[in-house]
Formats: structure tokens, sequence, C-alpha cells
């Protein structure tokens, strides 16, 4: 008998609880195993619940679950990323092994409670942390054993994906899209995370450090989301025939670590065009490999509470890697840099008589090719390095002016 103690009961949690119980038979004729939830750490003892459970499983005490000796895995599924990270490093302390969904919590620690883990010779698995529902971390950590993994990039968060493409297809204000995707369950409890990069950002440092096996710290990310996209800017990008995506990309070239979260307006030609709503595909590179691509849907109950189990039943089976990973705790703490590329920049003018002021300054760093209508003013930068982009932003914000940019991809 496995006993599992169960950190929150949410979308993914609900999704744990719900797929444990409905193969628990499935999985004791699999593994000669049973798999029992013994208990569930919440918050809100009133909230109501849409899943069948109950009631004496529930707790708002997690010592509980991490006091339990007889519970032998903690799965975390809060949203709430102090409590979780307290949690999981108690379990692992307790000798429990952990499985978690939090980027929030593995981004910033990911060497510290794998270190943990290693001594206690436990398990500190993450696969749900990155992609929803797309097997990315075990592929990665077993790629890395034989390649050298060189580039990663990839669509890494189901929330603005499903953004652009309603924003895009349907024409809908950006907080329109936005309800609905939290509607979905696909936002963090504070959406700023998604429509800001930076959960796209922690997402691309757990990858980058796994991958290169050096801190790659997403605090370091240069790191711009989608909160200032109008719906003007969708029209822009219907006359160019491309189409935005938040893009993550890092890659590791002569010893330097370059590494960004950007939106990146791509063409038909590109692998990312045709990604819609929450879905995700990742991209690595490696020497011997080439490219592979991972697909599949980003965020949501199923998917998510999908690669939480997988991790569940490699620790069943005695497989777990966080022992042969080997990360390097003291390099890269060095800001990564930034791309160079043709850009897209949409000013919004409060007052016109500093659009001559702005344009004058910023058409010197590359040739550029302008459309002005009323306080709004388009410029397509054909070559700007990343340093060109932060002064042209600088100036903007010095101004006062409203902007979006994208990187050109296509
Ligand atoms: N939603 C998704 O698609 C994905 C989410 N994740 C990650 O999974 C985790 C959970 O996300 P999600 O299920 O969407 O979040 P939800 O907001 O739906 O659920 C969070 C759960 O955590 C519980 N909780 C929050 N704070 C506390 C606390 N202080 N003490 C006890 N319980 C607490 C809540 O309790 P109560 O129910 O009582 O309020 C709730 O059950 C997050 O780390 C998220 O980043 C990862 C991949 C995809
Ligand atoms: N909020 C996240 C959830 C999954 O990680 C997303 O939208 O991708």
């Amino acid at each position: 008998m496995i006993n599992i103690g169960l950190l929150g009961l949410g979308t993914v949690g609900s999704g744990v609880y719900e797929i444990i119980n409905q193969q628990g038979l499935f999985f004791k004729n699999q593994w000669n195993e049973d798999i029992k939830i013994k208990k569930v750490l919440i918050k809100h003892k009133e909230k109501e619940r849409f899943v069948d459970i109950d009631d004496n499983l529930l707790t708002l005490n997690p010592k509980e679950i991490l006091d339990d000796e007889e519970i032998d895995i903690v799965i975390d599924a809060l949203s709430d990323r102090e409590v979780a990270y307290n949690c999981i490093k108690n379990a692992l302390e307790n000798n429990k092994h952990v499985v978690t969904a939090s980027k929030a919590v593995v981004a910033p620690n990911l060497c510290e409670l794998q270190y943990l883990a290693k001594q206690k010779r436990k398990a500190f698995l993450f696969e749900a942390s990155v992609g929803g529902g797309i097997p990315i971390i075990n592929p990665l950590k077993q790629m890395i054993e034989v390649d050298n993994i060189v580039q990663i990039e990839g669509i890494l968060n189901g929330t603005t994906n499903y953004i652009l493409t309603k924003m895009y297809e349907e024409e809908l204000p950006f907080y329109v899209a936005l309800k609905d995707a939290q509607h979905k369950g696909y936002a963090e409890l504070d959406p700023t995370d998604d429509i800001k990069g930076y959960d796209t950002a922690r997402k691309l440092s757990i990858l980058s450090t796994v991958a290169y096996g050096q801190k790659v710290n997403f605090d370091y990310i240069d790191c711009y989301g989608i909160d200032k996209i109008a719906v003007e800017d969708i029209y822009a990008f219907k006359e160019m025939d491309l189409t935005p995506k938040l893009i993550g990309k890092s890659k590791i070239k002569d010893g330097n670590i370059y590494a960004a979260v950007e939106p990146v307006l791509v063409s038909k030609d590109s692998s990312f065009f045709s990604v819609k709503d929450a879905f995700n595909l990742i991209l690595l590179n490696g020497l011997n490999t080439g490219e592979l691509h991972f697909y599949g849907q980003g965020a949501g109950k199923n998917p998510t509470a999908n690669s939480i189990i997988l991790d569940v039943i490699n620790i069943i089976k005695g497989i777990y890697e966080s022992e042969n990973i080997n990360i390097d705790d003291n390099t890269q703490e060095y800001k990564p840099l930034g791309f160079d590329g043709k850009y897209y920049f949409r000013f919004t003018f409060k007052d016109v008589k500093d659009i001559d002021l702005l344009l004058e300054d910023i058409v010197q760093y590359s040739q550029c090719k302008l459309i002005k209508e009323n306080k709004n003013v388009i410029a397509i930068f054909e070559w700007l390095s990343r340093k060109n982009v932060d002064e042209i932003i600088n100036k903007a914000q010095g101004l006062g002016v409203d902007y979006f940019y994208s990187r050109i991809d296509g």
C-alpha cells in the first residue's frame, strides 16, 4: 500500500484525486500496488467541492500529512508558493518522496530541494511544473545522459497562448480573453505571473537548469509579457500575415547562456504558428538528436494531474532520477544575454508633440518602417540589438508613452 498526502484540492489537486480514485484498480493490476490518498490539505473548509470526497479526508493542518509516518509520497498542488515550499522541505526532511506541480517553488529552489532529496535518498519530481500534460522533464533528463542540449524554445504558458488565440481569431479584448482563461482553470491564482511572462520565465529556468547543468536564475531572464497588447496590434499583425506567440528561448553558445521571454511574431512557416488555445510546444535542440518537438495541453486539470501521476508511478517503480542530474549550483549567477533581431513596436502617445521627440531619437537605431495613425505609431525595425530594445523602452517610458513590442521571427 502506497499512502499519499495530497496538498491542495483545486484544479490540479482535484484532477489528481479523481484519476487515482478512478484508475486505482488499473494501477493495482499494472504495478501490483494499492495507491491511496490518505489526507488532503485545503485552506477553506466550507468551500464547495466539485469532487466526491469524504469530509474526514480533508484537513487544514499540514502536520497531519507531514508528520504521518504512514504517508510515503506528498503531492503538492497548492497555489500558495510559500506554504508549498515549507511543506515540500518538511516532507523531504521527514523522509517522504515529493511530487510537485509548482514551478514557482521549483524554479528558485531546484538545487536546494534536489540536494535535500539526494541526501535523504528520496524523490523530488516536478514533471507537472513545465508543459502541463506534456512529458518533458523526464525525457529531458534521459536525453542529457547522452546528448548535449544547446537550445530550448517554447510556448510554455497555456493562459497567454489561449488569450493570444482568442484575440487573434475572435478579435476579443485582452481582459475578456483573460477572464475566459481563468474560468477554464488555466491561469495562476494571480494571473500577473502568466500575462507578464514570469510563469514562462520560471519554466524556461527549470528546463535550462536541467538541460545545461547550470543554475539559470529566472530573476535574471529578460522577460516581457503580453499584458500591453491591444486589438490595434492584432490588426497590424494580420496585415503582416504574422501571429503573436509568447515564447521562452534559451541557448548555450561558447559557454555563454542566452535567455529571454518575449512576444514573438511568427509566420505560417513556423512550428509555433498553429499552436492554439492552451496548447504548448517545446523544441529541444541536441547536438546529436537535432530538433525534437514536444506538443500537448500545457495547462488544465486532467493533463496536469496526469503528469503528477506519472511521477508517482516512477516512484513506485523505483525510477526517480533526481540523483542523476548534476547541477552546478555555483555558476550562472550572471545575467543571461538577450536576443537581437527584427522588432515590432507600437507606441501610443497621449500628447502628439511627443511623437517627433521619440521618433527622431529611435529611428537612428536601424532601418525602420513607420506607420502613423492618430496617436498610434507602429515602427518595424529591421535589426535591433537587445541593448537597443532596452534603450527604446527607456525612452518611451521616460516620455510616458504606452508601448507594446514583439520580436519578429518570420
Ligand atoms: N491550473 C493549471 O493548469 C496548472 C497549475 N499548476 C500548478 O499547480 C498548483 C495548483 O494550481 P491550481 O490547482 O490551478 O490552483 P487552485 O487555485 O485551483 O487550487 C489551489 C489549492 O491550494 C489550496 N491552498 C492554497 N493556499 C493554501 C494554504 N495556505 N493552505 C492550505 N491549502 C491551500 C486551495 O485550498 P482551497 O481549495 O481550500 O481554497 C486549493 O485547494 C500551482 O502551483 C500551479 O502553478 C501547474 C500546471 C498547470
Ligand atoms: N498558468 C499556467 C498553468 C500551467 O503551468 C499556464 O497557463 O500555463
